[in-house]
């Protein structure tokens, strides 16, 4: 019975049903990928009385998230909820159960974990079923079984801690995950403590519970732990970089957290935990950004200069505000209508990776991420050649800009359920660039709108959008005015770009918004690192992949009220 194909079928094996503890006898059918049995589900018509259709329910093994004995459980439930007689009766008669704990999809993205319990007269049953289900559970080797943990207690709505250990940890306990949790005391502890201390061997992913910046910290430092372990010049902007072979889990606890939404479809804790524990892996791209040939930051998300860089400069003095501080610090600068001048110069992607403006949602299994992933590896020296800065494939546009955004996902998030791109690629190897030049309030005023709705935010005559593997960006600084700067920043030593000194106001420049940081640089080069990381998430799920596997159960017979089941 238990041979390489396994299969399991044909007991009788008792259902409980959760709301009334009654108890019914029902096939269960376990194969090598499923696990399937059948329920009944009630019906009520004013003409018909109270009837019943019998269904089978299926869950794939890569969605079992545990299973287990369930004596002590079933009899707590027995004294709690008062069964009726019959129910006992069974209890008795059939004492041995087990609980299968699985992936739920409840709507709008959201995975809940649900348990169905299982009984039989036969303990030696009992134990076979665990027993092959497990060996079933052992052989899924994506699933992480430790994971290293970073929780900012400060970020968002300071419900990290909670989130995590109310929401989170109860459902690793449940997978058998181990976990090592480290409440970080400063900003940038996560970074440095995986750039230079962790024991990295020790796991098979990291998981950060906090926002976009605390994303962006594990980002930071597994990355160049990966590249130093790798002795690659992360200043050298042509360098190649070695992909970090950890994965990353994202806990949402933030104000934007738009990297988890653009990958799940939604903020939600548990649905996050769930993706990490069926080992769920999304490959992403990154950019690099350099200035001057020496590397300032990586970023996922948006690069934004103009109206989200003055925008976040100006929430970093409100950060008591939490996440109401960008609303208010986008009112503000949207009044102050800046806008910049300087030249943007852009390598375009190649041709079949589509265009921001076609309707291709990128979408879990999306195969334009999947073409690039089989030819990343080909890259000829003729591509080299078209790639340096100067060739004729590349293109410069000069002129006064409201905004300039570099979209690398979506950014879809709750405030734009849409993105700023709404076609972007998670792991295309380019990046949307979105230019938004100079002009009236009500114009920019109909732009941002059209981030919040369905409507074609690039069908603008003052917007351009181009997707790109590298652009460059050189203010005009003809007209430059510094009007405060603490200290200046020494040549030769590092660039502040951690600074907690007030950031420069410029009367003339914009700053950088990367991922919700300030860069301290305005010129900058930036270049698309195809899929240099691994999330633990899938991309989001189109409706039909959710509503297919939302457990539509078929049906296969009908029985009336008087039916004894
Ligand atoms: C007319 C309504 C316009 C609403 C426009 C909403 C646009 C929302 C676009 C969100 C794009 C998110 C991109 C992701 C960026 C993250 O890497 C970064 C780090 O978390 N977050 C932010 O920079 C934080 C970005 C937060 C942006 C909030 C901007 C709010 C703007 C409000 C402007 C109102 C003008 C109304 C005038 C009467
Ligand atoms: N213990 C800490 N004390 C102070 N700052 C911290 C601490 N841990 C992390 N940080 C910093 O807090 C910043 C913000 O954190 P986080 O991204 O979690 O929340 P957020 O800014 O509210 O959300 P979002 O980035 O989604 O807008 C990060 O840049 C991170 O470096
Ligand atoms: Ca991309």
């Amino acid at each position: 019975m238990i041979g390489s194909d396994v299969r399991m079928e044909n007991y009788r094996v008792l259902l409980a049903d959760r709301m009334s503890l009654r108890i019914r006898p029902a096939d269960v059918v376990l194969t090598r990928n499923a696990i399937m049995w059948m329920e009944v589900e009630k019906s009520w018509k004013p003409s018909a009385g109270v009837s019943g259709t019998a269904c089978w329910r299926t869950v794939q093994v890569c969605e079992i998230v545990a299973v287990r004995r369930t004596e002590d459980e079933a009899q707590e439930n027995t004294q709690t909820q008062k069964p009726n007689w019959r129910s006992k009766q069974h209890l008795l008669q059939y004492p041995y159960s087990f609980t299968v704990s699985y992936v739920k999809r409840s709507g709008q993205h959201q995975w809940r974990c649900s348990d169905v319990t299982f009984y039989c007269a036969d303990c030696e049953l009992c134990d076979l079923w665990i027993q092959v289900t497990n060996e079933q559970l052992a052989l899924l080797a994506n699933r992480p079984k430790s994971l290293l943990v970073y929780i900012n207690p400060y970020g968002g709505k300071r419900q990290g801690k909670y989130i995590y250990e109310q929401k989170v940890a109860p459902v690793f306990r449940r997978a058998g995950i181990s976990t090592d949790v480290i409440v970080t005391e400063r900003a940038n502890h996560a970074r440095d403590h995986l750039k230079t201390e962790a024991n990295l061997d020790k796991y098979d992913g990291v998981v950060c519970v906090g926002g976009d910046g605390m994303f962006s910290e594990i980002l930071h430092g597994l990355v160049s732990r990966t590249q130093s372990d790798h002795k690659v010049d992360q200043d050298q902007p042509d360098a190649e970089l070695v992909p970090c072979s950890l994965r990353i889990g994202i806990i949402p606890a933030g104000s934007t957290d738009c990297i988890c939404f653009a990958t799940t479809g939604t903020i939600d804790p548990v649905t996050s935990a769930l993706h990490i524990v069926v080992g769920d892996s999304q490959p992403m791209d990154v950019c690099s950004v350099h200035h001057n040939n020496g590397f300032l930051r990586y970023c996922v998300s948006m690069l934004g200069y103009g109206f989200y860089g003055d925008m976040l400069t100006d929430s970093e003095t409100k950060r008591w505000l939490g996440p109401a501080r960008y609303d208010l610090s986008g009112i503000k600068t949207f009044l102050n209508h800046n806008y910049y001048e300087g030249t943007v110069s852009f390598l375009p992607a190649e041709e079949n990776l589509g265009s921001p403006r076609d309707k291709l949602l990128c979408r879990s299994g999306c195969l334009v991420c999947q073409h690039k992933s089989a030819i990343k590896d080909k890259h000829s020296e003729t591509s080299e050649e078209r790639e340096k800065p100067g060739s004729d494939s590349w293109r410069a546009i000069c002129g006064k800009f409201i905004a300039i955004n570099a979209a690398n996902i979506s950014c879809a998030c709750p405030r734009s359920p849409k993105g700023l791109s709404p076609s972007a690629h998670l792991a295309d190897g380019s990046t949307d660039l979105i230019l938004v030049r100079e002009c009236s309030r009500l114009d920019f005023f109909k732009h941002l709108l059209r981030h919040t709705n369905k409507e074609d935010q690039f069908d603008h005559s003052f917007v351009e959008v181009h997707r790109v593997r590298k652009f460059r960006f050189q203010p005009n600084h003809d007209s430059m005015v510094i009007l405060e700067q603490d200290e200046p920043h020494k040549e030769g030593g590092p660039p502040p770009l951690y600074s907690s000194q007030p950031i420069p106001q410029f009367n003339a420049d914009s700053n950088w918004n990367c991922d919700g940081e300030i860069l301290p640089h305005t010129a900058i080069q930036v270049s698309v690192q195809c899929q240099l990381i691994r999330l633990f998430a899938r991309g989001i799920e189109e409706q039909q992949q959710q509503q297919a596997l939302l457990e539509e159960p078929c049906t296969l017979l009908a029985f009336n009220q008087n039916t004894d089941y």
